[in-house]
C-alpha cells in the first residue's frame, strides 16, 4: 500500500498507477481526491466513483463502502441518491462498521431513500448501545421517550439512559437526572436527581447546572451530596478503558458491557438492577412522560402569517441541540459558501454565529424535530431544508431581511439547473436558549413582536397564500442585550431537496 500524508500526498499519475495495478488504498485515496476536487457534473467526478465502487469489492471494501454511503448521503441532489446511499451504507453496516450502522438508522428514522421506521432505527442503535457504543445508548433512551416503537416505554428510556451512564457519558447522567428529577419511568427522587445533574455538568453538558438548580433545588434534595460522591468515585473507578478501540476484540464487547453496567448497578441506589441476563435495568416507577406536547399554533397574524407553539421542543432536546452544536458555530460568513442573494443576506445582517447541521451529522433529535415539523405544518419532511443552529451573544443581532427567494433569483436558479427545493414557502424557529434581554423576533412591517419562551416554535410564512413573495414578512432577531440567543431553524421548501423542476 502507498504511503501519503498530508505534506506530501502522492502525485495524481503515481496513485492512478497504483490504482491500476490493483491497489485498493491507491483505489480509495484517488477516488476520495476526485470526488472533492471536481465539481459533480464533470467526468472526473464520476471517475472518482468509479474508482470507490471497483475499491468497494476489494480488500479494503468496507471503508470504500462508507466512503460511497458518505458520498451519496451528502450529495441528495443526485437522482437516486438515497437509495444508493442506503445500499452502501447497509453494506458497510452488515460488515460491522459503526459509524455506517449509526447512519444507516438515521436514513430509517427520516425514511430517506426507505419508508420511515422509528422501530428499525431504534434496532440499529440498541445494536451500537449493546456493544458499548455512549452515543447510540443515549439514542435509544431517546427514541423509546418518543414511544415510536412497539413496547418502548418511558421505563425503557431511563433503562437506556442509566446503560449509557455506565458507559460514562456526561449526557447520559444528565438525561438520567431529569428523570428522577421529574418521575419520568422512574420513581421521583431529587437527591439522586441532583447529583445526577451535576455530575452532568462536571463533564461539562450544557444545561445540566441549570436544570439542576430549577429542577433538583439542594434545598429539597438532602442526599445530593452524598450521591454524587459516590457516583464520583464509581465513575472513576469504572473500567471504561476495557472498551477502547484496538484494546478489545469486537466478540467480547457485550461482556464489558454488562460489566460496565454492573460497576454502575453498584453504586447502590435501589432504583438500579442487574437482571437475570446481567443487564443494567431502571426498576419502574414515576408516572411523567419526557415526550414533546408542542402546544397547538397561535395565531398572530394574518399579513404575514405568523404563529407560535408554546412546549414545541423540551429542554432535553433544547439542551442537547445547543451542546451538540456549540462547539461548531461559526460566523455567517464561513458557512454561507452559496452565490445566492440570501446567503449575502445572512452574512449581511446577521451578526451571530451559526452552522448548518450537515448530512453526516444528523441524529435522532433531530429528525424528531423535523417529524414534528411536518406532522405540525402538513408540510412533507422531506421539503425541510437541512436544519441549523444559530447563536447571539450581547449585542449581535438579525438586522430586518426577508427568507424567501426573489423571483429573479428564483428564475435564475431554475436557468441555471439549480433550483432545487424552490421557494422557501415558510420559516421555523425553535427558541433554544431565552436571552435575559432584547433578542425579540420582531415583523416590522405588522407591528408582531415575539419574546421566546424556551421550547418554542415560531412559524412565519414568506410568501402569501397565493404562493407570492410576501414583503410583509420582513423580520428581524433583535440585538440581544444580556444573555445567549440559541434558535434551531429551518425552511418549508416547495418541494423536496433532492428534486429540481
Ligand atoms: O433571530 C430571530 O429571531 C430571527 C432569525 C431569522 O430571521 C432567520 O434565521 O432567518
Ligand atoms: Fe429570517
Amino acid at each position: 500500500m502507498m504511503q501519503s500524508d498530508a505534506t506530501h500526498p502522492p502525485a495524481l499519475a503515481q496513485l492512478e498507477h497504483a490504482a491500476r495495478g490493483g491497489d485498493d488504498g491507491a483505489r480509495i485515496e484517488l477516488g476520495n481526491r476526485l470526488l472533492s476536487s471536481h465539481p459533480y457534473g464533470s467526468d472526473e467526478h464520476e471517475q472518482g466513483l468509479e474508482w470507490l465502487k471497483q475499491a468497494a469489492e476489494g480488500a479494503r471494501g468496507v471503508q470504500a463502502q462508507w466512503f460511497l454511503g458518505a458520498y451519496f448521503a451528502q450529495v441528495p441532489v443526485r437522482p437516486d441518491a438515497r437509495v444508493h446511499a442506503l445500499y452502501w451504507l447497509g453494506r458497510a453496516a452488515s460488515a460491522g462498521m459503526p459509524a455506517a450502522v449509526d447512519r444507516l438508522a438515521d436514513l430509517h428514522l427520516a425514511g430517506l431513500g426507505v419508508e420511515r421506521s422509528p422501530a428499525r432505527a431504534l434496532e440499529l442503535q440498541q445494536q451500537l448501545a449493546d456493544i458499548g457504543f455512549a452515543r447510540a445508548a443515549w439514542e435509544v433512551g431517546y427514541l423509546h421517550t418518543q414511544e415510536l416503537a412497539a413496547g418502548s416505554s418511558q421505563n425503557l428510556a431511563a433503562t437506556a439512559f442509566a446503560r449509557a451512564c455506565a458507559l460514562g457519558y456526561p449526557q447520559a447522567y444528565y438525561s438520567l437526572g431529569l428523570r428522577f428529577a421529574l418521575g419520568a419511568g422512574v420513581a421521583r427522587d431529587l437527591s439522586f436527581a441532583r447529583a445526577l445533574l451535576d455530575r452532568a455538568a462536571d463533564g461539562k453538558f450544557a444545561g445540566a447546572r441549570e436544570a439542576a438548580e430549577t429542577l433538583a433545588p439542594l434545598a429539597a434534595a438532602p442526599q445530593a451530596t452524598d450521591w454524587h460522591s459516590r457516583l464520583k468515585q464509581n465513575m472513576d473507578a469504572a473500567p471504561l478503558e476495557r472498551l477502547a478501540p484496538g484494546r478489545i476484540r469486537p466478540e467480547e464487547r457485550p461482556l464489558a458491557v454488562r460489566e460496565l453496567e454492573a460497576h454502575f448497578a453498584s453504586v447502590g441506589h435501589p432504583a438500579l438492577q442487574v437482571d437475570a441476563g446481567g443487564r443494567l435495568s431502571c426498576v419502574a416507577g414515576g408516572g411523567a412522560s419526557l415526550k414533546a406536547a408542542p402546544g397547538d399554533w397561535q395565531w398572530l397574524g394574518k399579513g404575514p402569517r405568523v404563529a407560535t407553539s408554546d412546549a414545541f421542543a423540551t429542554r432535553e432536546e433544547c439542551d442537547h441541540l445547543v451542546h451538540k452544536m456549540g462547539e461548531s458555530l461559526r460566523r455567517a460568513s464561513d458557512y454561507r459558501r452559496g452565490r445566492r442573494a440570501n446567503d449575502d443576506a445572512e452574512v449581511q445582517y446577521f451578526s451571530g454565529s451559526g452552522q448548518p447541521v450537515g448530512a453526516l451529522a444528523t441524529d435522532s433529535v433531530v429528525r424528531v424535530m423535523e417529524e414534528r415539523v411536518a406532522r405540525m405544518t402538513g408540510w412533507p419532511a422531506d421539503a425541510l431544508e437541512p436544519c441549523s443552529v444559530i447563536r447571539y451573544e450581547p449585542g449581535e443581532e438579525y438586522q430586518p431581511h426577508v427568507d424567501y427567494f426573489t423571483t429573479e433569483q428564483m428564475e435564475q436558479d431554475r436557468l441555471d439547473g439549480r433550483d432545487y427545493g424552490g421557494q422557501r414557502v415558510a420559516t421555523f424557529l425553535v427558541y433554544l436558549r431565552v436571552p435575559e434581554a432584547g433578542g425579540e423576533t420582531v415583523y416590522e412591517q405588522a407591528g408582531i413582536s415575539v419574546a421566546g419562551q424556551p421550547g418554542m416554535g415560531v412559524l412565519h410564512y414568506n410568501v402569501t397564500p397565493e404562493g407570492e413573495p410576501d414583503g410583509l414578512s420582513l423580520h428581524s432577531g433583535r440585538k440581544v442585550q444580556r444573555g445567549e440567543k440559541w434558535l434551531w431553524r429551518s425552511t418549508l421548501r416547495e418541494h423536496p431537496l433532492h428534486r429540481a423542476r
